[in-house]
């Protein structure tokens, strides 16, 4: 994380504060104007007590009894007010918190989806600012807002009784104030080292609820049995939350020290300060009504700045933590719109043109000067060893990174020249690590094309495309089941329901059936997880989804790539060869003995009569 670790200068909180009080006035406007009149009635409220009460006595030792009824009326209304103005300020502050959280979670999940590519979401810094971020964005807006009305009120408290102080004795005055001067130096270093600490905290707190996240995942459930892992995720995830808490202590413990000393000094000041005023009194320079005045005045002067230094210093921590907020959703444009232009519909085909890769520049090349070219309305096929390229190129192709070198045209256009949503518009997809969502059948193939997800027969079309039509329309709600048991359908009579890897892995294919207009089909290993049976099938059906359309498929099964237009063989980043399937047996390169290895495996068996 580039490290927001102090607090902001003046220029930028003063941008921040606006930012968060933005939020806040925007959420609940009415909230916003209610606050600030509260916040003058509480400013007043305390010296007009005062004031009341100095009548009360003063009517009492001049038996004026006007004066005793004022007070007291006024001393009455006050108190009969009080309460249920900080009830009201109790309810206003969770219903604004509310609507700003909603306001919040809405910007803060916009700017997450708005990043176009991959990388930031394999950046733990990113995580990292983002955990800040979501914790920010669930309380600096409103607390911020707050400050500035506490601070508001605080200072009408303070003027008006300062004005008390100083009619009675300058010095003291001075002193009250200057007091204050070391507390405000402290809380704001104090903040500022619990926003750092804040930021440390961050990746073990992260990987705290990862490790308590994987304890309730349903897929990690089987091997955390199988292979003993509970007791030995929970200690490590017990590691981190003890490393962040132990950070916690140290800070609060400096805290505890800190207040606790300048709260001494704070009583100390006080003392001398009431010392001073009892002794005008005793020499016959004012009233005991004056006194109880000034007595007010002090602690509520007291209160007030302390008050002040606390909103100060916490308005700092927030600052630092509502940095990371800004920062995290400034990728949203405003409008909504892409400057760059939609991609056209494909008319000549896709090329990639020395395209060279690495995910960050501390990894090595994945591609390394790969040049192929898919005309349109013909299929390629992509083969080659584990970890030689394959998806990451799909992965480029898609748009999820640029290449490092290189360029990939669509239609002899750089796909970074044009906007990636309109890109990925234009492709139907299937990735080798598909998502399970766990929603009913037909949402689950939906997503494929949530524009169409009221069109039944499309989705029931692009079922029966992957071979899984039958299957849905037999679960007990046709394709309304839902393909989880970890949530429960109010309205079922019946419990979910969960399917096969290799159902999953079709339902997966269904998605981008469903996209029937895709101008690109891109398979990677669509058929990975099926059964024989089922993948002769598929293929059956993918080879006619294929026909006539640009596609792009990659797949270990050799048998299932062998009618492509083009063949090409990756190898360690690099195009080893390509052809057809009879071109590349002829030239009986890595293709070849691949082929024959893998169907000399059915060979044997059948020699053998080995069950494969
Ligand atoms: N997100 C990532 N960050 C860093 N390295 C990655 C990432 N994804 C893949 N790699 C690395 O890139 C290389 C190529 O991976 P890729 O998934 O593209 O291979 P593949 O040819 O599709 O392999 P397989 O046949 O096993 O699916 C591997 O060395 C892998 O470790």
């Amino acid at each position: 994380m580039s490290r927001q670790s102090r607090i902001p200068d003046v220029r930028r909180a003063a941008a921040l504060i606006r930012r968060a009080f933005g939020i806040y006035v925007g959420a609940a406007p009415g909230a916003a104007v209610i606050s600030v009149v509260l916040m003058v009635e509480g400013g007043l409220a305390p010296v007009a007590a005062a004031w009341f009460i100095r009548a009360i006595v003063g009517g009492l030792t001049t038996h004026d009894s006007t004066e005793i009824v004022i007070g007291v009326a006024g001393f009455g209304a006050l108190g009969l007010l009080s309460p249920v103005v900080s009830h009201l300020s109790q309810y206003l502050q969770r219903e604004t918190d509310r609507r700003v959280v909603a306001r919040t979670q809405v910007e803060l999940f916009t700017a997450v989806s708005a990043h176009p590519g991959l990388a930031e979401l394999e950046d733990s810094t990113f995580h990292d600012r983002l955990r800040l971020a979501n914790e920010a964005s669930r309380y600096a807006p409103t607390q911020l807002s707050t400050m500035i009305i506490g601070v508001g009120q605080e200072l009408i408290t303070i003027s008006t009784f300062a004005v008390t102080l100083l009619l009675w004795s300058g010095p003291v005055a001075a002193l009250v104030f200057l007091a204050a001067a070391p507390t405000f130096v402290a809380q704001i270093r104090l903040a500022r080292l619990r926003g750092e600490m804040m930021e440390r905290t961050a990746p073990m707190l992260r990987r705290q609820a990862f490790y308590a996240a994987l304890l309730l995942d349903m897929r990690a459930a089987k091997e955390i049995r199988l292979f003993g892992l509970g007791a030995f995720f929970r200690t490590r995830m017990m590691r981190e939350l003890r490393a962040a808490q132990s950070g916690e202590r140290r800070q609060d413990r400096l805290a505890l020290w800190v207040d606790s000393s300048l709260a001494v000094l704070t009583g100390v000041v006080s003392l001398i300060a009431l010392a001073v005023f009892v002794r005008q009194v005793f020499d016959g320079r004012g009233t005991v009504a004056d006194l109880i005045v000034v007595i007010a005045a002090l602690s509520a002067v007291q209160m007030s700045v302390s008050g002040l230094v606390q909103q100060v210093a916490s308005a700092g921590e927030t600052l630092m933590m509502f940095a990371h907020y800004v920062e995290v959703t400034a990728v949203i444009r405003p409008g909504g719109a892409s400057p760059l232009p939609a991609a056209p519909p494909l008319r000549h085909g896709l090329e990639l043109d020395d395209v060279w890769f690495r995910y960050t520049p501390d990894h090595d090349w994945v591609l390394r000067g790969v040049t192929l070219r898919i005309p349109h309305g013909t299929s390629l096929a992509l083969v080659g060893d584990n970890g030689a390229g394959k998806s990451t190129l799909v992965k480029l192709i898609c748009g999820f990174y640029p290449p490092t070198r290189g360029v990939i045209r669509w239609d002899g256009v750089d796909i970074t020249g044009y906007d990636p949503a309109s890109l990925r518009a234009r492709l139907a997809a299937t990735f080798q690590d598909f998502m399970a969502y766990e929603f009913s059948a037909h949402d689950n193939i939906a997503v494929g094309d949530v524009g169409s997800a009221d069109d039944r027969d499309r989705v029931a079309r692009a079922a029966a495309n992957a071979g899984m039509d039958t299957v849905l329309r037999d679960l007990p709600r046709g394709y309304d089941t839902l393909l989880t048991r970890a949530f429960h359908d109010e309205t079922a009579d019946s419990a979910g329901v969960v399917l096969s890897g290799g159902q999953w892995q079709r339902l997966a294919l269904a998605r981008a059936c469903l996209r029937e207009r895709a101008d690109l089909l891109i398979l990677d290993e669509p058929s990975s997880g099926l059964d024989v049976e089922a993948e002769h099938e598929i293929h059956r059906g993918l080879t006619s989804l294929r026909r006539d359309r640009t596609s792009l498929l990659i797949s270990h099964r050799l048998n299932t790539v062998r009618d492509a237009d083009l063949i090409v063989v990756l190898q360690d980043g690099a195009v080893a060869e390509q052809g057809t399937h009879a071109a590349l047996m002829t030239a009986g390169g890595r293709y070849a003995q691949l082929f024959r290895l893998q169907a000399s495996g059915y060979d044997d068996a059948l020699v053998t009569g080995a069950t494969p």
